[in-house]
């Protein structure tokens, strides 16, 4: 299991890598849940991880990106994506309000025929029982999505206080068994990772509770950073 963290700054890239984070998501957190960092500023990141790649060469490090809470139009949507496949985003992740909505339906195929590896990340107000999740699951397998994750979009209380560990523990199994890498976050605080960990899905997703007084808007906390992947290392 991989812990991934989400950063919006080269520093903050810096501290995680460092931390031996492997999973290194790039989103804007001063406002909404998904919303899409920068794309210069992406670059410079991309190109930090890049310069560490090369100083590591065996450490194997995804990057992944959101592109926003919304979206205007499907060609924003194209370009959203592609501007940042462009400069070595390795997996981009999609709100519920983009991959569930038929009208980016096409464009969002179009990109995993090439095989771009997309994650279609749930709403947690939308996880409400097992045959919903039984029946988006088969949907984004079947339509090929690379991943699968369940996040909040208010972040005042973890993921865990708003659906039952039963009920994860039926996602991650139900989209391991469809060959989904899945992972679960929403205001998840470091109290919360042996018991999700103990679910074994293939991450879990940090910021707010990484982060100084726990909001994500805050910079992070590299002494957090290093429990949580001691807590990685620990568990594997
Ligand atoms: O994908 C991971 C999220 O960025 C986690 O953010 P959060 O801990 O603030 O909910």
């Amino acid at each position: 299991m991989q812990v991934l963290v989400s950063v919006n700054s080269v520093p903050e890239a810096e501290m995680v890598l460092s931390a031996d984070v492997r999973l290194i998501d790039l989103k804007e957190t001063s406002h909404g849940a998904l919303a899409a960092l920068d794309l210069n500023l992406s670059k410079s990141i991309i190109h930090e991880v890049s310069l560490y790649r090369q100083q590591h060469p065996h450490a194997d490090i995804i990057v992944s990106a959101t592109i926003g809470d919304d979206c205007a139009s499907v060609q924003v949507l194209r370009e959203l994506i592609q501007s940042r496949l462009d400069i070595g985003v390795n997996v981009i992740k999609l709100p519920q309000t983009i991959w569930a909505d038929a009208a980016y339906a096409p464009v969002i195929k179009e990109f995993l025929f090439r095989q771009v590896k997309l994650i279609a990340v749930l709403s947690a107000d939308h996880v409400s029982g097992k045959e919903t999740i039984d029946r988006i699951l088969h949907e984004l397998a079947n339509t090929a999505y690379w991943g699968v994750m369940v996040d909040t979009t208010q972040k005042a209380k973890p993921l865990t206080a708003l659906i039952s560990l039963n009920l994860l523990d039926f996602f991650v199994k139900a989209a391991k068994s469809l060959k989904l890498y899945v992972g679960l976050a929403g205001g998840l605080q470091l109290e919360q990772f042996d018991q999700l960990a103990d679910l074994s899905p293939d991450y879990l997703g940090f910021r707010s509770g990484l982060c100084v007084n726990q909001r994500r808007e805050q910079p992070l906390l590299a002494e957090k950073i290093h429990l949580v992947t001691s807590k990685v290392s620990a568990f594997c």
